[in-house]
């Protein structure tokens, strides 16, 4: 049982001042099931600590004496006009988090001008999410064994409004997240997957061995798909694909020979432990590119500082993945859309310090890594 029907006091929200102090009241809201699988890494949670230490470590050069008296976060993403170079990371089962599960999310990045990527493994259908997002968001794919219902999806996705396929490729097994093993990792009764299984499908998974989740995705996924296959995808669906769970220049040059975008990510240290963090991958990736193709990232982003790295050395935009939830959890929609406000207050005060007015004056030369 979620403890969200507490709700947060809207006092509280107002006074947060940084997204720590959101992810502390999404955090109260939560039972330990939820928590537990919201906050885990893989393994010893090294990677997971590493996307935050890759960014704080990263040293910032500003210049001064630039008029910023009117600073512009504005960008787009494959067209899609944003109020700020941050987006929504596609993550599973909201419902744990608050009762309008995807359908906040949705709300909030419409009313933010922001974008969401909706996972597979949504509580809510696909359809239901696309009209609250209004076009504002992409469709996340995990691609099952069974093709023919996976390209269905693909076709509900289009017709729903998603702007982008975002092909998860880093994840052919989930990642052993110790805790949810330890504890059985199980979704709630009344929650389902609506995209991909019955309920009733659900419940049978057996919970004796570990998390239900790991021991469910073992027999879903498709294991095979390599490079060869991408062919396979791209005559699915007319739209753009973004292969998420990049970490290597060798990775990247393929992605774009394959006329793919790039989503750099290491799956926020939920998958292989001990891989790069994503902001250290960044610079090889973007050098591998070489403009090809748009590059976004994701994995530990929570300042405007990290927002303002990331963009510097080549992403075009960056995605939150827990920093969403912790603000769904705590208030729903608008716990989200204060996340986003924050956020974004914060990358444009960090843009005027860097005597950046423009994301165009975002260049490798104000950060020393
Ligand atoms: C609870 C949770 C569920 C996730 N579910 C998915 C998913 O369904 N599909 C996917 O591609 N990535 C999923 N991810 C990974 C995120 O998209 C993203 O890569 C990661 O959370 C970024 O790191 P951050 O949480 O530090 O921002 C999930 C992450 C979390 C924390
Ligand atoms: C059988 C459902 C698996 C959902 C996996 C979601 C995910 O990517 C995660 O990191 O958790």
């Amino acid at each position: 049982m979620t403890l969200h029907n507490l709700n947060t006091p809207g006092d509280a929200l107002r006074d947060a001042v940084n997204l720590a102090d959101i992810e502390a009241l999404g955090r109260a809201a939560l039972d330990r099931n939820a928590l537990e699988y919201y906050a885990s890494g893989a393994n010893d949670e090294h990677t997971l600590r590493e996307n935050r230490a890759a960014f704080t470590r990263a040293r910032l050069r500003p210049r001064v004496l630039v008029d910023v008296s009117g600073v512009d976060t504005r960008t787009s993403v494959l067209g899609l006009p944003l109020s700020s170079p941050i987006g929504i990371a596609p993550s599973a089962f909201h419902g744990l988090a608050h009762p309008d599960a995807e359908r906040a999310t949705a709300r909030a990045a419409h009313a933010r001008d922001s974008v969401m990527t909706l996972s597979t493994f949504s509580n809510t259908p696909i359809e239901t999410v696309g009209a609250d997002a209004q076009g504002r968001f992409w469709f996340q794919l995990y691609l099952l064994r069974d093709r023919a219902h996976s390209r269905a999806m693909l076709d509900r996705a289009q017709a729903a409004g998603a702007r982008a396929l975002v092909f998860t490729v880093d994840a052919p097994y989930l990642g052993r997240r110790e805790v949810n093993e330890r504890h059985r990792f199980a979704l709630p009764a009344h929650l389902g997957a609506p995209n991909v299984a019955s309920r009733d499908a659900l419940a049978q998974v057996e919970t004796d061995s570990g998390s239900q989740l790991a021991n469910y995705f073992r027999d879903l996924a498709d294991k095979t798909f390599t490079w060869h296959d991408l062919a396979w995808l791209r005559e699915q669906t007319p739209l753009p694909i973004i292969l998420k769970g990049i970490l290597t220049a060798e990775d990247a040059v393929l992605a774009a020979e394959h006329g793919c975008h790039v989503w750099v990510s290491n799956h926020g240290g939920r998958q292989l432990d001990t891989a790069i963090s994503s902001f250290e991958a960044l610079p090889e990736i973007v050098d591998a590119v070489a403009g090809r193709s748009e590059i976004y990232l994701d994995g530990g982003v929570t300042r405007g500082t990290d927002v303002l790295k990331a963009v510097a050395l080549g992403a075009r935009a960056v995605f939150l993945g827990r920093a969403a939830l912790w603000g769904l959890a705590a208030a729903g929609q608008n716990g989200v859309e204060r996340t986003l406000t924050l956020l974004e207050d914060e990358f444009r005060l960090a843009m005027a310090l860097c005597g950046a007015a423009r994301i165009e004056h975002l260049t490798p030369a104000l950060v020393r890594l």
